[in-house]
Protein backbone atom coordinates (compact mmCIF):
# COMPACT_ATOMS: atom_id res chain seq x y z
CA UNK A 1 0.00 0.00 0.00
CA UNK A 2 1.75 3.13 -1.08
CA UNK A 3 0.55 6.51 -1.48
CA UNK A 4 -2.57 7.36 -3.81
CA UNK A 5 -3.26 6.47 -7.22
CA UNK A 6 -1.31 3.41 -7.31
CA UNK A 7 -4.06 1.53 -6.51
CA UNK A 8 -5.40 -0.27 -9.21
CA UNK A 9 -8.56 -1.97 -10.19
CA UNK A 10 -8.34 -5.75 -11.67
CA UNK A 11 -10.59 -7.23 -14.16
CA UNK A 12 -13.27 -7.97 -12.41
CA UNK A 13 -13.81 -4.90 -11.00
CA UNK A 14 -14.70 -3.02 -14.28
CA UNK A 15 -16.69 -6.22 -14.94
CA UNK A 16 -18.69 -5.86 -11.98
CA UNK A 17 -19.37 -1.78 -12.45
CA UNK A 18 -20.10 -2.84 -16.01
CA UNK A 19 -22.87 -5.17 -14.83
CA UNK A 20 -24.19 -2.34 -12.72
CA UNK A 21 -24.88 -0.45 -15.94
CA UNK A 22 -25.76 -3.16 -17.74
CA UNK A 23 -28.25 -4.36 -15.31
CA UNK A 24 -29.86 -0.96 -14.76
CA UNK A 25 -30.62 -0.72 -18.50
CA UNK A 26 -31.77 -3.87 -19.10
CA UNK A 27 -34.70 -3.13 -16.18
CA UNK A 28 -34.94 0.30 -18.14
CA UNK A 29 -35.66 -1.41 -21.66
CA UNK A 30 -37.68 -3.93 -20.07
CA UNK A 31 -39.93 -1.56 -18.89
CA UNK A 32 -39.83 -0.03 -22.07
CA UNK A 33 -40.89 -2.94 -23.95
CA UNK A 34 -43.60 -4.48 -21.94
CA UNK A 35 -47.03 -3.13 -19.94
CA UNK A 36 -48.07 -0.57 -21.89
CA UNK A 37 -44.60 0.24 -23.46
CA UNK A 38 -44.68 3.58 -21.76
CA UNK A 39 -47.33 5.18 -24.44
CA UNK A 40 -49.07 7.11 -21.82
CA UNK A 41 -47.87 9.90 -19.02
CA UNK A 42 -49.94 7.73 -16.44
CA UNK A 43 -47.41 5.41 -16.98
CA UNK A 44 -44.33 6.91 -17.75
CA UNK A 45 -44.71 9.47 -14.81
CA UNK A 46 -46.96 7.39 -12.38
CA UNK A 47 -46.40 3.84 -13.41
CA UNK A 48 -50.03 3.24 -13.92
CA UNK A 49 -50.45 4.11 -10.31
CA UNK A 50 -50.00 0.11 -9.63
CA UNK A 51 -46.96 -0.10 -7.19
CA UNK A 52 -47.19 -1.83 -4.32
CA UNK A 53 -45.62 -0.81 -0.85
CA UNK A 54 -42.30 -2.80 -0.85
CA UNK A 55 -40.43 -1.36 -4.18
CA UNK A 56 -42.03 2.17 -3.20
CA UNK A 57 -40.75 2.10 0.18
CA UNK A 58 -36.90 0.98 -1.37
CA UNK A 59 -37.23 3.17 -3.66
CA UNK A 60 -38.10 6.14 -1.37
CA UNK A 61 -35.18 5.40 0.37
CA UNK A 62 -32.47 5.08 -2.47
CA UNK A 63 -33.96 8.76 -3.54
CA UNK A 64 -32.55 10.65 -0.83
CA UNK A 65 -29.40 8.10 -0.28
CA UNK A 66 -26.52 8.89 -2.59
CA UNK A 67 -22.92 8.76 -2.65
CA UNK A 68 -23.06 11.73 -0.27
CA UNK A 69 -24.68 9.55 2.27
CA UNK A 70 -21.93 6.36 1.60
CA UNK A 71 -18.73 8.66 1.47
CA UNK A 72 -19.95 11.46 3.80
CA UNK A 73 -21.07 10.07 6.93
CA UNK A 74 -18.29 7.89 7.30
CA UNK A 75 -16.05 11.02 6.90
CA UNK A 76 -18.25 12.43 9.42
CA UNK A 77 -17.94 9.61 11.51
CA UNK A 78 -14.48 9.40 11.74
CA UNK A 79 -13.74 13.17 12.22
CA UNK A 80 -16.30 13.66 14.87
CA UNK A 81 -17.80 10.95 16.53
CA UNK A 82 -21.44 8.84 16.36
CA UNK A 83 -23.12 12.26 17.17
CA UNK A 84 -24.60 12.73 13.68
CA UNK A 85 -26.52 9.01 14.28
CA UNK A 86 -28.90 11.00 16.43
CA UNK A 87 -30.59 11.83 13.19
CA UNK A 88 -31.95 8.51 13.47
CA UNK A 89 -34.37 9.70 15.88
CA UNK A 90 -35.43 12.33 13.71
CA UNK A 91 -36.95 9.47 11.52
CA UNK A 92 -39.70 9.04 13.54
CA UNK A 93 -41.65 12.00 13.41
CA UNK A 94 -40.01 12.63 9.72
CA UNK A 95 -41.83 9.53 8.41
CA UNK A 96 -44.94 9.68 10.97
CA UNK A 97 -46.27 12.95 9.50
CA UNK A 98 -46.16 12.66 5.62
CA UNK A 99 -47.51 9.11 6.31
CA UNK A 100 -50.73 10.43 8.13
CA UNK A 101 -50.70 14.22 6.96
CA UNK A 102 -49.21 15.00 3.67
CA UNK A 103 -50.14 11.18 2.06
CA UNK A 104 -53.78 11.38 2.62
CA UNK A 105 -54.36 15.31 1.71
CA UNK A 106 -52.04 14.12 -1.65
CA UNK A 107 -53.44 11.02 -2.69
CA UNK A 108 -57.39 11.99 -2.13
CA UNK A 109 -56.33 14.69 -4.35
CA UNK A 110 -55.85 12.30 -7.30
CA UNK A 111 -52.42 14.71 -8.13
CA UNK A 112 -49.62 14.27 -10.86
CA UNK A 113 -47.51 16.64 -9.16
CA UNK A 114 -47.14 18.06 -5.66
CA UNK A 115 -47.33 21.65 -6.98
CA UNK A 116 -50.87 21.33 -8.27
CA UNK A 117 -51.74 21.39 -4.93
CA UNK A 118 -51.02 24.58 -4.51
CA UNK A 119 -53.08 25.77 -7.53
CA UNK A 120 -55.92 24.14 -5.93
CA UNK A 121 -55.48 26.07 -2.59
CA UNK A 122 -54.15 29.26 -3.58
CA UNK A 123 -53.83 29.98 -6.87
CA UNK A 124 -51.44 29.48 -10.43
CA UNK A 125 -49.06 31.78 -9.80
CA UNK A 126 -48.04 30.01 -6.25
CA UNK A 127 -47.93 26.53 -8.09
CA UNK A 128 -45.38 28.09 -10.57
CA UNK A 129 -43.45 29.22 -7.76
CA UNK A 130 -43.27 26.58 -6.08
CA UNK A 131 -42.37 24.14 -9.17
CA UNK A 132 -39.36 26.71 -10.09
CA UNK A 133 -37.95 26.78 -6.35
CA UNK A 134 -38.24 22.52 -6.87
CA UNK A 135 -36.57 22.97 -10.19
CA UNK A 136 -33.90 25.01 -9.00
CA UNK A 137 -32.95 22.71 -5.76
CA UNK A 138 -33.18 19.45 -7.55
CA UNK A 139 -30.61 20.56 -10.25
CA UNK A 140 -28.25 21.52 -7.74
CA UNK A 141 -28.52 17.76 -5.76
CA UNK A 142 -28.32 15.91 -8.71
CA UNK A 143 -24.96 17.72 -9.90
CA UNK A 144 -23.42 17.23 -6.55
CA UNK A 145 -24.72 13.64 -6.39
CA UNK A 146 -23.26 13.18 -9.96
CA UNK A 147 -19.67 14.33 -9.45
CA UNK A 148 -18.99 12.77 -5.83
CA UNK A 149 -18.57 9.17 -6.20
CA UNK A 150 -16.64 10.51 -9.33
CA UNK A 151 -14.36 12.77 -7.42
CA UNK A 152 -13.86 10.31 -4.79
CA UNK A 153 -12.62 7.32 -6.80
CA UNK A 154 -10.73 9.49 -9.17
CA UNK A 155 -8.50 10.79 -6.56
CA UNK A 156 -7.94 7.47 -5.13
CA UNK A 157 -7.50 5.23 -7.92
CA UNK A 158 -7.13 7.42 -11.15
CA UNK A 159 -10.67 6.39 -12.31
CA UNK A 160 -11.33 8.65 -15.17
CA UNK A 161 -13.24 10.89 -13.51
CA UNK A 162 -15.42 12.58 -16.75
CA UNK A 163 -15.20 9.40 -17.86
CA UNK A 164 -17.01 8.11 -14.68
CA UNK A 165 -19.26 11.03 -15.09
CA UNK A 166 -20.14 10.53 -18.08
CA UNK A 167 -20.93 6.82 -17.89
CA UNK A 168 -23.15 6.92 -14.84
CA UNK A 169 -25.12 10.21 -16.33
CA UNK A 170 -25.67 8.66 -19.97
CA UNK A 171 -26.64 5.26 -18.74
CA UNK A 172 -29.38 6.96 -16.55
CA UNK A 173 -30.95 9.41 -18.79
CA UNK A 174 -31.03 6.26 -21.05
CA UNK A 175 -32.75 4.28 -18.79
CA UNK A 176 -35.17 7.07 -16.71
CA UNK A 177 -35.99 7.98 -20.53
CA UNK A 178 -37.15 4.73 -21.81
CA UNK A 179 -38.60 3.16 -19.15
CA UNK A 180 -40.12 5.86 -17.20
CA UNK A 181 -41.06 5.79 -12.88
CA UNK A 182 -41.54 1.78 -13.54
CA UNK A 183 -37.64 1.27 -14.79
CA UNK A 184 -36.64 4.26 -11.87
CA UNK A 185 -38.21 2.01 -8.69
CA UNK A 186 -37.13 -1.21 -10.06
CA UNK A 187 -33.41 -0.20 -10.27
CA UNK A 188 -33.69 1.71 -7.03
CA UNK A 189 -34.51 -1.43 -6.08
CA UNK A 190 -31.94 -3.41 -7.11
CA UNK A 191 -29.55 -0.54 -6.26
CA UNK A 192 -30.73 -0.23 -2.92
CA UNK A 193 -29.39 -4.21 -2.43
CA UNK A 194 -26.20 -3.11 -3.94
CA UNK A 195 -25.68 -0.13 -1.88
CA UNK A 196 -26.29 -2.39 1.49
CA UNK A 197 -23.99 -5.14 0.07
CA UNK A 198 -20.99 -2.83 -0.48
CA UNK A 199 -21.35 -0.73 2.65
CA UNK A 200 -21.57 -4.40 4.65
CA UNK A 201 -18.07 -6.10 2.59
CA UNK A 202 -16.47 -2.69 3.91
CA UNK A 203 -17.43 -2.92 7.30
CA UNK A 204 -17.53 -7.29 7.66
CA UNK A 205 -13.49 -6.94 5.73
CA UNK A 206 -12.51 -3.68 8.03
CA UNK A 207 -13.34 -5.45 11.31
CA UNK A 208 -11.46 -8.38 10.60
CA UNK A 209 -8.63 -6.82 9.16
CA UNK A 210 -8.44 -4.88 12.45
CA UNK A 211 -8.78 -7.30 14.79
CA UNK A 212 -12.05 -8.44 15.16
CA UNK A 213 -14.81 -6.69 17.04
CA UNK A 214 -13.62 -6.48 20.53
CA UNK A 215 -10.62 -4.54 19.05
CA UNK A 216 -12.16 -2.27 16.88
CA UNK A 217 -14.74 -1.67 19.80
CA UNK A 218 -11.79 -0.94 22.22
CA UNK A 219 -9.82 1.23 19.59
CA UNK A 220 -13.17 3.35 19.06
CA UNK A 221 -14.21 3.37 22.43
CA UNK A 222 -11.04 4.84 23.69
CA UNK A 223 -10.83 7.27 20.43
CA UNK A 224 -13.58 8.68 22.06
CA UNK A 225 -15.76 8.53 19.06
CA UNK A 226 -18.88 7.08 20.93
CA UNK A 227 -20.44 10.27 21.69
CA UNK A 228 -23.18 10.55 24.50
CA UNK A 229 -25.99 12.42 23.89
CA UNK A 230 -25.39 15.93 23.37
CA UNK A 231 -27.92 18.06 25.31
CA UNK A 232 -26.25 21.59 24.16
CA UNK A 233 -29.11 24.10 23.45
CA UNK A 234 -26.57 26.05 21.69
CA UNK A 235 -27.77 26.98 17.91
CA UNK A 236 -24.81 26.94 16.31
CA UNK A 237 -23.38 24.07 17.29
CA UNK A 238 -23.42 21.80 14.22
CA UNK A 239 -24.50 18.66 15.55
CA UNK A 240 -26.02 18.14 19.33
CA UNK A 241 -29.67 16.08 20.04
CA UNK A 242 -31.36 19.26 19.14
CA UNK A 243 -30.21 20.12 15.53
CA UNK A 244 -30.45 16.34 14.45
CA UNK A 245 -33.27 15.06 16.31
CA UNK A 246 -35.58 18.47 16.16
CA UNK A 247 -33.84 20.09 13.17
CA UNK A 248 -33.60 16.94 11.69
CA UNK A 249 -37.37 16.51 11.26
CA UNK A 250 -38.07 19.44 9.27
CA UNK A 251 -35.48 18.23 6.87
CA UNK A 252 -37.17 15.19 6.90
CA UNK A 253 -40.31 16.51 6.02
CA UNK A 254 -39.34 18.90 3.43
CA UNK A 255 -37.84 15.38 1.51
CA UNK A 256 -40.18 12.73 2.82
CA UNK A 257 -43.59 14.81 3.11
CA UNK A 258 -44.00 17.57 0.11
CA UNK A 259 -40.50 16.88 -2.01
CA UNK A 260 -41.88 16.09 -5.89
CA UNK A 261 -39.44 12.87 -5.84
CA UNK A 262 -41.29 11.35 -2.79
CA UNK A 263 -44.69 12.18 -3.54
CA UNK A 264 -44.77 11.24 -7.03
CA UNK A 265 -44.04 7.47 -4.96
CA UNK A 266 -46.60 7.83 -3.00
CA UNK A 267 -48.82 8.90 -6.03
CA UNK A 268 -47.86 5.44 -7.76
CA UNK A 269 -49.20 3.03 -5.23
CA UNK A 270 -52.12 1.67 -6.21
CA UNK A 271 -54.03 2.52 -2.89
CA UNK A 272 -53.86 5.29 -0.31
CA UNK A 273 -53.27 2.39 2.25
CA UNK A 274 -50.05 1.06 0.46
CA UNK A 275 -48.57 4.29 0.39
CA UNK A 276 -49.25 4.75 3.71
CA UNK A 277 -47.24 1.02 4.26
CA UNK A 278 -43.88 2.67 2.24
CA UNK A 279 -43.85 5.17 4.54
CA UNK A 280 -43.82 3.21 7.32
CA UNK A 281 -41.49 0.87 5.92
CA UNK A 282 -38.83 3.28 5.04
CA UNK A 283 -38.11 3.17 9.14
CA UNK A 284 -36.28 0.36 9.34
CA UNK A 285 -34.79 0.76 5.92
CA UNK A 286 -33.72 4.11 6.66
CA UNK A 287 -32.44 2.87 9.92
CA UNK A 288 -30.39 0.35 8.67
CA UNK A 289 -28.56 2.68 5.88
CA UNK A 290 -28.14 4.95 8.67
CA UNK A 291 -26.40 2.81 10.65
CA UNK A 292 -24.35 0.70 8.12
CA UNK A 293 -22.69 4.31 7.32
CA UNK A 294 -21.82 4.88 10.61
CA UNK A 295 -20.48 1.69 11.72
CA UNK A 296 -18.44 2.41 8.51
CA UNK A 297 -17.12 5.40 9.83
CA UNK A 298 -15.67 3.42 13.29
CA UNK A 299 -14.34 0.69 11.57
CA UNK A 300 -12.38 3.60 9.60
CA UNK A 301 -11.43 5.40 12.98
CA UNK A 302 -10.33 1.79 14.15
CA UNK A 303 -8.37 1.61 11.02
CA UNK A 304 -6.38 4.59 11.42
CA UNK A 305 -6.01 5.84 14.52
CA UNK A 306 -2.94 3.89 15.88
CA UNK A 307 0.41 5.75 15.31
CA UNK A 308 1.76 3.54 13.06
CA UNK A 309 -1.33 4.03 10.35
CA UNK A 310 -2.13 7.57 10.21
CA UNK A 311 -0.07 9.09 8.03
CA UNK A 312 -1.16 6.98 5.35
CA UNK A 313 -4.34 9.51 5.31
CA UNK A 314 -3.26 12.37 6.97
CA UNK A 315 -3.82 14.79 3.85
CA UNK A 316 -6.56 13.76 2.69
CA UNK A 317 -9.78 15.37 2.01
CA UNK A 318 -12.77 13.83 4.29
CA UNK A 319 -14.23 11.97 1.07
CA UNK A 320 -10.71 10.77 -0.26
CA UNK A 321 -9.79 9.08 3.12
CA UNK A 322 -13.33 7.03 3.10
CA UNK A 323 -12.52 5.74 -0.72
CA UNK A 324 -8.66 5.20 0.19
CA UNK A 325 -9.74 3.23 3.73
CA UNK A 326 -12.22 0.73 1.50
CA UNK A 327 -9.60 0.33 -1.19
CA UNK A 328 -7.21 -0.39 1.63
CA UNK A 329 -9.51 -2.45 3.03
CA UNK A 330 -10.81 -4.41 -0.86
CA UNK A 331 -8.01 -4.24 -3.13
CA UNK A 332 -6.49 -7.55 -2.40
CA UNK A 333 -9.66 -9.51 -2.62
CA UNK A 334 -10.67 -9.77 -6.13
CA UNK A 335 -14.17 -8.45 -7.05
CA UNK A 336 -14.94 -6.34 -3.63
CA UNK A 337 -13.47 -3.21 -4.60
CA UNK A 338 -15.76 -3.41 -7.93
CA UNK A 339 -18.40 -4.21 -5.36
CA UNK A 340 -18.42 -1.18 -3.67
CA UNK A 341 -18.05 0.99 -6.68
CA UNK A 342 -21.07 -0.61 -7.91
CA UNK A 343 -22.41 0.49 -4.58
CA UNK A 344 -20.97 4.15 -4.90
CA UNK A 345 -22.66 4.28 -8.25
CA UNK A 346 -25.96 2.76 -7.24
CA UNK A 347 -26.37 5.80 -4.83
CA UNK A 348 -25.73 8.37 -7.44
CA UNK A 349 -27.63 6.47 -10.15
CA UNK A 350 -30.94 5.81 -7.63
CA UNK A 351 -30.91 9.69 -6.54
CA UNK A 352 -30.17 11.03 -9.85
CA UNK A 353 -32.78 8.56 -11.75
CA UNK A 354 -35.40 9.38 -9.41
CA UNK A 355 -34.37 13.17 -9.82
CA UNK A 356 -34.55 13.25 -13.59
CA UNK A 357 -38.01 11.89 -13.57
CA UNK A 358 -39.48 13.84 -11.19
CA UNK A 359 -37.81 17.25 -12.68
CA UNK A 360 -39.76 15.81 -16.20
CA UNK A 361 -43.00 15.34 -14.08
CA UNK A 362 -43.54 18.74 -12.76
CA UNK A 363 -41.74 20.67 -16.15
CA UNK A 364 -44.39 18.87 -17.68
CA UNK A 365 -47.54 19.09 -15.90
CA UNK A 366 -46.68 22.35 -14.06
CA UNK A 367 -45.07 24.81 -16.77
CA UNK A 368 -46.22 23.00 -19.68
CA UNK A 369 -49.43 21.25 -20.14
CA UNK A 370 -51.39 24.37 -18.44
CA UNK A 371 -50.45 26.46 -21.57
CA UNK A 372 -51.26 23.65 -24.40
CA UNK A 373 -54.26 21.45 -22.73
CA UNK A 374 -55.12 20.11 -26.32
CA UNK A 375 -51.91 18.48 -26.23
CA UNK A 376 -52.04 14.59 -27.34
CA UNK A 377 -51.01 11.83 -25.40
CA UNK A 378 -48.95 10.47 -27.22
CA UNK A 379 -46.81 14.11 -27.79
CA UNK A 380 -47.20 14.45 -24.07
CA UNK A 381 -45.28 11.00 -23.10
CA UNK A 382 -42.67 12.56 -25.90
CA UNK A 383 -41.99 15.04 -24.31
CA UNK A 384 -41.81 14.03 -20.86
CA UNK A 385 -38.98 11.40 -22.46
CA UNK A 386 -37.11 14.56 -24.22
CA UNK A 387 -37.71 16.53 -20.88
CA UNK A 388 -36.08 13.66 -18.99
CA UNK A 389 -33.32 13.47 -21.48
CA UNK A 390 -32.61 17.34 -21.69
CA UNK A 391 -32.68 17.13 -17.61
CA UNK A 392 -29.90 14.45 -17.85
CA UNK A 393 -27.85 16.90 -19.86
CA UNK A 394 -28.39 19.90 -17.64
CA UNK A 395 -26.88 17.37 -15.23
CA UNK A 396 -23.97 16.98 -16.06
CA UNK A 397 -23.09 20.34 -16.71
CA UNK A 398 -24.20 20.84 -13.04
CA UNK A 399 -21.39 18.43 -11.64
CA UNK A 400 -19.07 20.64 -13.13
CA UNK A 401 -19.94 23.28 -11.22
CA UNK A 402 -19.84 20.95 -8.23
CA UNK A 403 -16.36 20.67 -7.27
CA UNK A 404 -16.43 24.22 -6.40
CA UNK A 405 -18.58 23.01 -3.21
CA UNK A 406 -17.13 23.15 0.37
CA UNK A 407 -14.81 20.35 1.78
CA UNK A 408 -17.64 18.24 3.35
CA UNK A 409 -20.72 17.86 0.50
CA UNK A 410 -22.91 15.92 3.46
CA UNK A 411 -22.87 19.28 4.79
CA UNK A 412 -23.40 21.24 1.40
CA UNK A 413 -26.35 19.17 1.14
CA UNK A 414 -27.94 19.55 4.21
CA UNK A 415 -27.74 23.34 3.50
CA UNK A 416 -29.53 23.14 -0.11
CA UNK A 417 -32.03 20.73 1.24
CA UNK A 418 -32.21 23.65 4.28
CA UNK A 419 -32.16 27.05 2.04
CA UNK A 420 -34.45 25.39 -0.32
CA UNK A 421 -36.54 22.48 0.90
CA UNK A 422 -37.35 24.47 3.65
CA UNK A 423 -39.27 27.42 2.62
CA UNK A 424 -40.77 24.43 0.27
CA UNK A 425 -42.20 22.56 3.70
CA UNK A 426 -43.67 26.10 4.51
CA UNK A 427 -45.89 27.01 1.91
CA UNK A 428 -47.22 23.37 2.26
CA UNK A 429 -47.74 23.21 5.56
CA UNK A 430 -49.29 27.06 5.44
CA UNK A 431 -51.66 25.61 2.88
CA UNK A 432 -52.71 22.79 5.07
CA UNK A 433 -53.06 23.66 8.62
CA UNK A 434 -54.10 27.35 7.65
CA UNK A 435 -57.61 27.77 5.73
CA UNK A 436 -57.08 31.83 6.25
CA UNK A 437 -53.93 32.21 4.37
CA UNK A 438 -54.35 33.18 1.02
CA UNK A 439 -52.32 33.32 -2.04
CA UNK A 440 -51.00 36.72 -1.58
CA UNK A 441 -49.55 35.58 1.73
CA UNK A 442 -48.26 32.28 0.20
CA UNK A 443 -46.35 34.55 -2.47
CA UNK A 444 -44.96 36.71 0.64
CA UNK A 445 -43.87 33.74 2.45
CA UNK A 446 -42.45 31.64 0.19
CA UNK A 447 -40.69 34.50 -0.95
CA UNK A 448 -38.87 35.92 3.11
CA UNK A 449 -38.86 31.99 3.41
CA UNK A 450 -36.18 31.90 0.52
CA UNK A 451 -34.78 35.08 1.33
CA UNK A 452 -34.23 34.60 5.04
CA UNK A 453 -32.59 30.96 4.57
CA UNK A 454 -30.56 32.65 1.33
CA UNK A 455 -29.24 35.42 4.12
CA UNK A 456 -28.04 32.78 6.73
CA UNK A 457 -27.01 30.08 4.25
CA UNK A 458 -24.88 32.74 2.17
CA UNK A 459 -23.94 34.49 4.95
CA UNK A 460 -22.26 31.14 6.54
CA UNK A 461 -20.59 30.57 3.20
CA UNK A 462 -19.29 34.01 3.04
CA UNK A 463 -17.83 34.19 6.54
CA UNK A 464 -16.97 30.68 6.65
CA UNK A 465 -18.69 29.69 10.13
CA UNK A 466 -21.88 27.41 8.92
CA UNK A 467 -22.85 25.99 12.28
CA UNK A 468 -19.68 26.70 14.42
CA UNK A 469 -16.63 25.09 13.00
CA UNK A 470 -15.81 22.12 15.86
CA UNK A 471 -12.71 21.20 16.83
CA UNK A 472 -11.12 18.12 15.03
CA UNK A 473 -11.02 15.80 18.30
CA UNK A 474 -7.63 14.05 18.59
CA UNK A 475 -6.85 10.84 16.61
CA UNK A 476 -4.67 8.76 18.93
CA UNK A 477 -6.55 5.36 19.85
CA UNK A 478 -4.28 4.29 22.43
CA UNK A 479 -3.81 5.12 26.29
CA UNK A 480 0.00 4.61 25.18
CA UNK A 481 1.70 8.01 25.12
CA UNK A 482 2.91 8.34 21.32
CA UNK A 483 6.55 8.51 20.77
CA UNK A 484 7.76 12.60 20.27
CA UNK A 485 8.15 12.19 16.28
CA UNK A 486 5.01 10.21 16.09
CA UNK A 487 2.87 12.99 18.12
CA UNK A 488 4.75 15.51 15.70
CA UNK A 489 3.46 13.38 12.25
CA UNK A 490 0.41 13.57 14.26
CA UNK A 491 0.22 17.35 15.26
CA UNK A 492 1.52 18.16 11.77
CA UNK A 493 -1.63 16.20 9.50
CA UNK A 494 -4.41 17.58 12.21
CA UNK A 495 -3.24 20.60 11.37
CA UNK A 496 -3.76 20.08 7.43
CA UNK A 497 -6.85 18.63 8.06
CA UNK A 498 -8.01 20.26 11.02
CA UNK A 499 -10.98 23.00 10.46
CA UNK A 500 -9.96 25.90 12.48
CA UNK A 501 -11.41 25.48 15.81
CA UNK A 502 -14.21 27.60 16.72
CA UNK A 503 -12.86 31.18 18.58
CA UNK A 504 -12.88 30.67 22.14
CA UNK A 505 -15.15 34.04 21.97
CA UNK A 506 -18.26 33.62 21.08
CA UNK A 507 -19.50 35.14 17.94
CA UNK A 508 -21.82 37.89 18.65
CA UNK A 509 -24.65 39.48 16.88
CA UNK A 510 -25.03 39.13 12.99
CA UNK A 511 -22.03 36.81 13.12
CA UNK A 512 -23.84 34.60 15.43
CA UNK A 513 -26.24 34.55 13.20
CA UNK A 514 -24.20 33.39 10.25
CA UNK A 515 -23.01 30.52 12.52
CA UNK A 516 -26.30 28.83 12.85
CA UNK A 517 -26.12 25.35 13.01
CA UNK A 518 -26.98 24.22 8.80
CA UNK A 519 -29.53 21.79 10.56
CA UNK A 520 -31.98 24.61 11.79
CA UNK A 521 -32.21 26.05 8.37
CA UNK A 522 -35.34 23.93 6.93
CA UNK A 523 -37.10 24.48 10.65
CA UNK A 524 -36.33 28.43 10.31
CA UNK A 525 -37.16 28.87 6.71
CA UNK A 526 -40.16 26.77 7.13
CA UNK A 527 -41.47 29.13 10.16
CA UNK A 528 -40.73 32.31 8.21
CA UNK A 529 -42.92 31.06 5.47
CA UNK A 530 -45.62 30.20 7.78
CA UNK A 531 -45.49 33.54 9.89
CA UNK A 532 -44.85 35.74 6.89
CA UNK A 533 -47.77 34.24 4.96
CA UNK A 534 -50.14 34.51 8.01
CA UNK A 535 -49.53 37.85 8.47
CA UNK A 536 -49.82 39.34 4.64
CA UNK A 537 -52.81 37.27 4.64
CA UNK A 538 -54.72 38.89 7.47
CA UNK A 539 -53.50 42.29 6.31
CA UNK A 540 -54.88 41.50 2.83
CA UNK A 541 -58.20 39.73 3.66
CA UNK A 542 -57.89 36.56 4.92
CA UNK A 543 -59.61 33.38 3.25
CA UNK A 544 -62.70 31.95 4.72
CA UNK A 545 -62.75 28.25 5.90
CA UNK A 546 -65.89 27.92 2.82
CA UNK A 547 -63.90 29.52 0.60
CA UNK A 548 -61.30 26.44 0.27
CA UNK A 549 -61.10 24.20 -2.06
CA UNK A 550 -62.29 20.89 -0.44
CA UNK A 551 -59.49 18.48 0.47
CA UNK A 552 -57.11 20.76 0.31
CA UNK A 553 -57.08 21.21 4.44
CA UNK A 554 -55.70 18.87 7.11
CA UNK A 555 -58.27 19.47 9.91
CA UNK A 556 -55.32 19.69 12.48
CA UNK A 557 -57.25 21.05 15.16
CA UNK A 558 -59.65 18.53 14.48
CA UNK A 559 -57.46 15.49 14.33
CA UNK A 560 -55.46 16.78 17.46
CA UNK A 561 -58.82 16.87 19.78
CA UNK A 562 -59.66 13.38 18.35
CA UNK A 563 -60.90 12.60 21.74
CA UNK A 564 -63.59 15.64 21.75
CA UNK A 565 -66.69 14.38 20.77
CA UNK A 566 -67.98 15.61 17.18
CA UNK A 567 -71.29 17.27 17.61
CA UNK A 568 -69.11 19.24 20.49
CA UNK A 569 -66.57 19.65 17.78
CA UNK A 570 -68.90 21.26 15.48
CA UNK A 571 -70.36 24.05 17.39
CA UNK A 572 -66.53 24.61 18.39
CA UNK A 573 -64.56 25.45 15.52
CA UNK A 574 -63.03 22.54 14.44
CA UNK A 575 -65.19 20.19 13.30
CA UNK A 576 -63.90 17.43 11.17
CA UNK A 577 -65.32 17.83 7.80
CA UNK A 578 -66.89 13.80 7.06
CA UNK A 579 -65.64 12.00 4.50
CA UNK A 580 -61.97 13.67 4.97
CA UNK A 581 -61.40 12.17 8.01
CA UNK A 582 -57.85 10.90 8.11
O1 LIG B 1 -27.93 12.50 -0.75
C1 LIG B 1 -27.52 12.13 0.36
O2 LIG B 1 -27.24 10.99 0.65
C2 LIG B 1 -27.36 13.18 1.42
C3 LIG B 1 -28.69 13.73 1.77
C4 LIG B 1 -29.32 12.99 2.93
C5 LIG B 1 -30.75 13.40 3.02
C6 LIG B 1 -31.44 12.97 4.26
S1 LIG B 1 -30.50 12.93 5.70
C7 LIG B 1 -31.74 12.09 6.56
C8 LIG B 1 -32.29 11.06 5.58
N1 LIG B 1 -31.45 9.91 5.61
C9 LIG B 1 -30.91 9.66 4.42
O3 LIG B 1 -30.21 8.66 4.15
N2 LIG B 1 -31.24 10.60 3.53
C10 LIG B 1 -32.12 11.58 4.16
NA1 LIG C 1 -29.45 7.13 -4.24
Amino acid sequence: MDPLGTMHFTTIDYVIFALLLVASMGIGLYYALSGGRQRTTQEFLLADRSMSCLPVSLSLIATFQSAVAIVGVPAEIYTHGTQYWFIGCAYILGLLIPAHVFIPVFYRLHLTSAYQYLELRFSKPVRICGTLTFIFQTVIYMGVCVYTPALALNAVTGFDLWGAVLATGLVCTLYTTLGGLKAVIWTDVFQTIVMFAGQLAVIVVGVQQTGGLAEVWRKVWEGNRISGIDLNPDPTERYTFWTLGVGGVFLMLSLYGVNQAQVQRYLSSKTEREAIMSCYMVFPSLQVALALSCVMGLVMFARYCGEDQFHKIGNLSKNEMVLYFVMDMLQDIPGLSGLFIACLFSAALSTISSAFNSLATVTLEDLIKPHCSSMTEARATLLSKGLACSYGLICLAMAYLTHLMSDSVLQAVFKIFGMVGGPLLGIFCLGMFFPWANSTGALAGLGSGLAMAFWVGIGSIVTRTSGGSAAVSHFNCTAVQLSGNITTAIGTALNSTAVPTSTSSQPMGLQRFYSLSFMWYSALSSFTVVITGLIVSFLTGPMKEEDVTPGTLYPLLGNMLFFVPENLKQNLCCATPLGHRF
